[in-house]
Parts: C-alpha cells; structure tokens; sequence
C-alpha cells in the first residue's frame, strides 16, 4: 500500500541517547538499532532499484491473461511473457496515487523477503510506465485465504494448522530483518492448491521497519493490536513492534478455527466480545468464556490467550505456534455444545439466551 498518507515518522536517533527503555517508548536499543539497520538496507535497495527500472509500457514486454485482484491501490493482472510464455503476476499501480518513494519502498521490501517458502517469490523486476508503475511477482492461482473460511465454520482444523505454521514461519523471517509486517488478514494470504496445502503472504506495502513511530489514522479493526489503540507515548506515534503481527496472528487463527472474528475491534468500552474476552482472561473461569470461544480446544485458548495478551511485552512471539502444532485446536464435535449446555449457555444462570449476535464475518 504506498504512497498512503503521513502516519509514520522514523524514530528520532536522539531517543537512543536519552538511554532507558522510557526514552525509547519501550524499545530496547537493540530492537531500535536492528530496526535502523533495516531502514538503511532498504534505503540502498531502493537507490539502486531506482537506477534499474525498466521504462517501458507493460504491453511491450507483456501480455495480459486475466484479472488476479485488485486492492484499494493497485490490481494484480495474471500476464505471460511476449516471448518465452512464462505466466507472471504483474502488480500495477497508478502513479496519481503512488509516488516512485512508495513504489520502490514496496518492491525493495518484497525482493529482499520473497526467498521464503510461504512469502510470495518476487523476480526482481520493476517497470515504470507513462501512467503506472509495475513490479512481477510469482502467480499464485487459487485465490486467498478469505475465499476458503466457512463463514461461522472457518476451516478444517488440520488446514488451519498449516495456514497457521506457514504464517508463522513467514512472520518470523519477516521480524528476523528487522521488519514489521502490520497487515495481516486473509485477504493477504494467496493459496497455492484447493486443500490449502501451501500458503503464501503477499502486500509488503504496509511493511516497516521495527521502531517507525506510526499512529491509527482510521478506526481499528478486529486485527488492530490494542497498543496502537491507546495514546501513542510520542506525538509521533508508537514505535511499533513485531508484537503487532503477533497479535493479528491470533485473531487471524482465531478466524480460521471458528469463522468468527473474537471482537470487531480492541476496545474495552466500544466492543462487549472484546470486553467478555478480556474479563474471562482475568478470571480464568471456564463460565467466563465468551460465547465465541466454545468451539477451541484448551490448547487453543492456551495458545491465543499468549497471542492475543493485551500487554505487548507480555505477548507470545509468533514462533509461539509452534509449539502447539501436534495438539487438537478444535473441541471435538459435539463438545461445544455439550460445554455450552454444561455452562447454562441457555442462559446465563438459566435465564434466556442473550441475543446478542456473533461478531458478523465480513
Ligand atoms: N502474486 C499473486 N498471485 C495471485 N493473486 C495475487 C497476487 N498478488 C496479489 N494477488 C491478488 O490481488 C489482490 C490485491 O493485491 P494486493 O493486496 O497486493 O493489493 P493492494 O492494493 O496492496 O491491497 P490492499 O487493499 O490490501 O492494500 C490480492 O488480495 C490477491 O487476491
């Protein structure tokens, strides 16, 4: 997504010299200075991306298959090469919304991640043209991941499972480079085959570098970290952390086992499911659990409960996952209701059941 307007600012140097943790909003010198590395790694990618640009009208080199996506800043086109055949998605995107800055900044942070198995492979090619510029990537052809969740039923636990492991490993190379990838959702995962079997992240355009100081400029979604929520500890924003797709990983794993979204967004005074959420982690009391959650296994609600800790620092770290791979994820069939029965989920204490509706699966 480039070329978006201001919300972000690189974290001021002078933060470092202050000393402690406060100065730095919670960063250790470390976090910031891997950030900083990143910064200027991709700060030279782009100098000499820029000197490599092949200007050129995409039809030239290129021929236009089919549609594969369109996103609010550009559209994907499944396109063959003139000569040789070899099919190729083309992402395109206008420059009366795109400057060269946010371009570059988009395909520079997808070449130097693409070498993972489950981040969409980039070929290192980048076109400006009259009206748009353009960079290829690998074609993944089965669609993304929001077209496999079963509205209320989300995905078979075993291909969820796998979704889950991929992303993680993605997100963990992510993180290794100093980045913080910041848009996860299904939208973004691309599918390689019909059972889900391989699964591949794609849209480095929200991606920064640890420790860029970024502020909430629209309402928060369900995959919003509650700490960009809050007032930020600088006017500038927060320094944000690989904490943020940790927490977009659980929801994300969340909505993938039930086909439900646990809360529309992280509020405690603006969301009852995220407030019910919050009291039952604070109590720890099974007829505490949110009406959402019956369908989760233990390991599950052990697992998300670290993904999705309120206090980032606190949080589990995506690799978490791993750790619970060989476990059920999913009550088993019929159990949720039982556990429902078992609660008085006619009613709380025997009264009728609440009327109030699941979070809606948009
Ligand atoms: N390599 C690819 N192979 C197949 N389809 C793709 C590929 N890359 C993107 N798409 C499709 O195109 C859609 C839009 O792509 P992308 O998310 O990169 O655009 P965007 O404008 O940055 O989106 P957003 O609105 O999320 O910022 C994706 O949701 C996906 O369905």
């Amino acid at each position: 997504m480039p070329g978006k307007q201001l919300e972000e600012g690189p974290m001021e140097v002078a933060a470092v010299e202050d000393g402690g943790d406060e100065g730095l909003g919670g960063l250790t010198v470390e976090e910031l200075q891997q950030g900083q590395e990143a910064a200027l790694a991709l700060e030279d990618m782009m100098a000499l991306s820029a000197q490599t640009l092949v200007r050129t009208e995409v039809e030239e080199l290129y021929k236009e298959v089919r549609s594969l996506g369109q996103g609010r800043y550009g559209r994907v086109l499944l396109v063959t090469h003139r000569q040789k055949g070899t099919p190729l998605a083309l992402k395109q995107l206008p420059k009366t919304s795109t400057s060269l800055r946010g371009f570059l900044y988009e395909f520079c942070v997808g070449l130097s991640l693409g070498t993972h198995s489950a981040i969409v492979a980039a070929y290192g090619i980048g076109i400006e043209s009259a009206n748009s510029y353009s960079f290829l990537t690998e074609p993944v052809l089965h669609g993304d991941l929001i077209t496999l969740i079963q509205p209320k039923v989300g995905l078979p636990q075993r291909a969820a499972q796998r979704c889950a492991h991929q992303l993680a490993s993605a997100l963990e190379h992510i993180h290794s480079h100093g980045l913080v990838y910041r848009d996860l959702k299904p939208e973004n995962v691309l599918v390689c085959d019909p059972a889900c079997q391989r699964v591949k992240l794609t849209d480095f355009g929200h991606t920064r570098p640890r420790g860029t100081l970024l502020r909430l400029t629209g309402p928060p979604i369900p995959y919003t970290a509650p700490e960009l929520c809050a007032p930020p500890p600088f006017p500038e924003g927060l320094p944000i952390q690989p904490a943020l797709d940790a927490w977009a990983l659980g929801v994300l794993v969340f909505c993938l086992l039930t086909g439900y979204f646990p809360w529309d967004q992280p509020l405690v005074e603006a969301d009852p499911f995220y407030e019910d959420f919050l009291i039952w982690q604070a109590s720890g009391q099974s007829q505490d659990r949110p009406q959402p959650w019956y369908g989760l296994s233990p390991a599950a609600d052990t697992l998300l409960w670290g993904l999705l800790d309120p206090h980032p620092r606190k949080r589990s770290p995506v690799s978490s996952i791993k750790g619970y791979l060989g476990q059920s994820w999913k009550q088993r069939e019929g159990k949720a209701e039982e556990l429902a029965k078992e609660l008085g989920e006619d009613g709380l204490g025997g009264q009728e059941a609440p009327k109030q509706k699941m979070p809606t699966w948009r």
